[in-house]
């Protein structure tokens, strides 16, 4: 285990188990045990942990958020929560938390997955992980086939280290770097920089973006036919919910 691990470990403690609620740890039945997180490779800060929720935990969170009485027309598409956030999206973190710190990596090359920067890589770096509450935002998005998002770097407001819960529908989210960052010369379209990552989202994923995944990279949906291709197939969309919580930056 390595050092940042084990120090979380001794800081949080064993896992807790679940506490009255279906989203907090796996159930018995359930398939999934150990959280297993993969590095994005090209995308720093950029981790995908499939099967965060199992299929009952996922049916249970859609619930939560139908019980708030979002999207319950397909005309409302967005819901936000500031500060206190309700116990449901509390204990979606607390799952976070547990997922970065008792999770597994895996890499294609089974050696330590590390950064640009050469250091080993965390799923999300402790000072993010320990600060209280790890989230004070929650935006729920609905789309509808076809519907998606503009590629955009989330605001300046919120902290670094954010988290995206997927349901329902698959999604494919492309990547592409600001442009500032990719040195941009006329007609550089073509250019490796300005390629767009796609990133396969299923329902129950999670994806943690921090440093430059979060910073200096774009992220966008998009549903119009033809660019939700994932090895080859066109993915068939349903409605999908997905879950963003950040932090939001203190004001002096
Ligand atoms: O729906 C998603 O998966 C992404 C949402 C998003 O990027 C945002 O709300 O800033
Ligand atoms: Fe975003």
């Amino acid at each position: 285990m390595d050092d940042q691990k084990e120090l979380l470990r001794t800081v949080f403690g064993e896992s807790s188990d679940s506490e009255d609620s279906d989203q907090r740890r796996p159930q018995d039945g359930d398939a999934v045990s150990v959280s297993v997180w993969e590095p994005i490779q090209g995308i720093d800060g950029l981790w995908l942990c499939r099967d965060f929720l199992s299929p009952q935990q996922q049916a249970s969170l859609l619930a939560s958020v139908l019980n708030e009485g979002w999207f319950t027309e397909a005309s409302q598409n967005q819901a936000m929560r500031f500060g206190n956030l309700p116990q449901w999206a509390t204990e979606l973190s607390d799952s976070i938390c547990d997922a970065v710190i008792f999770g597994d990596h895996i890499s294609e090359s089974k050696d330590l997955v590390v950064s640009d920067s050469g250091m080993e890589a965390c799923v999300l770096p402790s000072i993010l992980l320990c600060r209280e509450p790890l989230f004070d935002q929650l935006i729920a998005n609905a789309y509808q086939p076809g519907e998606g998002i503009c590629a955009h770097v989330d605001l300046m407001r919120f902290e670094d280290g954010i988290a995206i819960i997927s349901l329902e529908s698959s999604c494919v989210m492309h990547f592409s770097q600001v442009e500032e960052v990719c040195d941009i010369v006329e007609g550089s379209e073509n250019h490796p920089s300005m390629k767009k990552m796609p990133v396969y989202l299923t329902p129950g994923s999670l994806i943690l973006m921090s440093g430059p995944a979060r910073y200096l990279w774009k992220h966008e949906i998009n549903r119009k036919p033809g660019f939700q291709m994932w090895e080859g197939q066109e993915l068939k969309q349903k409605r999908r919910i997905s879950i963003t919580l950040r932090k939001l930056c203190q004001v002096e």
